[in-house]
């Protein structure tokens, strides 16, 4: 099915499980537009911090690891890579190590500035390349772009989003109960929301979109409504 093009900013934020990274992977490749997986980038510096014997709540030795991490991400919606210096890290990102980890890492402030400037310049490219881009993570529309076309806060019920997790996990060949999951979402969902710095919450101008009774093909078609409600789709000649 032909979608036309976006056109602009289409922000995702929401806790872990609610279809952030599918919709958004989905909604962009529909759309002719690129993808940037924001929580990808505070996995890849994690891991280069576990890598380095660095103590994750070290803020002051996270943040050198970070500087000198050699982190690239790329924005294909069809394959989403990420890198560190040079080298692919796309699965070891996933692994529990990183996943228990991440949430010290990513409330570090200098963490967060140099990412989110490293998110505006890759934004900013593709919307110069590509006209239109669909980023997904906890701070987009109230921190990386404010100005966003389009903000969408994905919800979910905790339960439903730790099956959906634990699903994928075992699909991935990685160990996991929806007991241990929930515990991980709940854990994960506390320490986002309530950090000193850009907390996980909802934009002011966001629409909230309750998951847990659609199925993927349910989320996309309402973000289709939006963004056509929006007028953020360019109907390109033949589309
Ligand atoms: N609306 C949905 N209904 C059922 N499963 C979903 C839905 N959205 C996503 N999933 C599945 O849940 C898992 C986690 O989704 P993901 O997009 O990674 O979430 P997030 O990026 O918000 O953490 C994936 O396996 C995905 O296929
Ligand atoms: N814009 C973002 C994206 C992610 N993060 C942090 C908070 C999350 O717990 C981790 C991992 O994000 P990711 O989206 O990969 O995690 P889940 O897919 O929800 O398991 O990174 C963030 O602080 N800001």
């Amino acid at each position: 099915m032909a979608h036309g093009e976006l056109r602009g900013v289409v922000a995702l934020d929401g806790p872990s499980g609610t279809g952030k990274s599918s919709a958004a992977r989905r909604l962009a490749a529909s759309l002719g537009a690129r993808y940037l997986d924001t929580g990808a980038m505070y996995r890849a510096v994690t891991l280069a911090v576990l890598r380095a014997g660095v103590d994750p709540t070290d803020a002051e030795g996270v943040a050198a690891v970070a500087r000198a991490a050699g982190l690239a991400q790329g924005d294909d919606p069809e394959h989403s890579t990420t890198t560190l210096a040079g080298v692919d890290v796309g699965a070891d990102i996933r692994g529990p190590e990183v996943t228990c980890a991440v949430s010290p890492v990513s409330a570090v402030p200098s963490v967060r500035e140099l990412l989110v400037a490293h998110q505006r310049a890759i934004i900013a490219a593709a919307l110069e390349q590509a006209g239109g881009i669909v980023v997904e993570g906890r701070d987009i529309g109230t921190v990386v772009v404010p100005d966003a076309a389009l903000k969408v806060y994905l919800t979910a019920d905790a339960e439903a989003r730790a099956q959906r997790r634990a699903k994928q996990d075992s699909d991935s060949g990685r160990a996991a109960t929806v007991d241990a999951t929930l515990a991980d979402v709940r854990r994960r969902d506390a320490y986002d929301s309530t950090r000193a710095v850009s907390p996980l919450r909802p934009a002011e101008d966001a629409v909230e979109l309750d998951t847990t009774s659609l199925d993927l093909a349910g989320t996309l078609a309402a973000l289709l409504e939006l963004v056509e409600r929006r007028g953020l789709r360019v109907v390109a000649v033949g589309g």
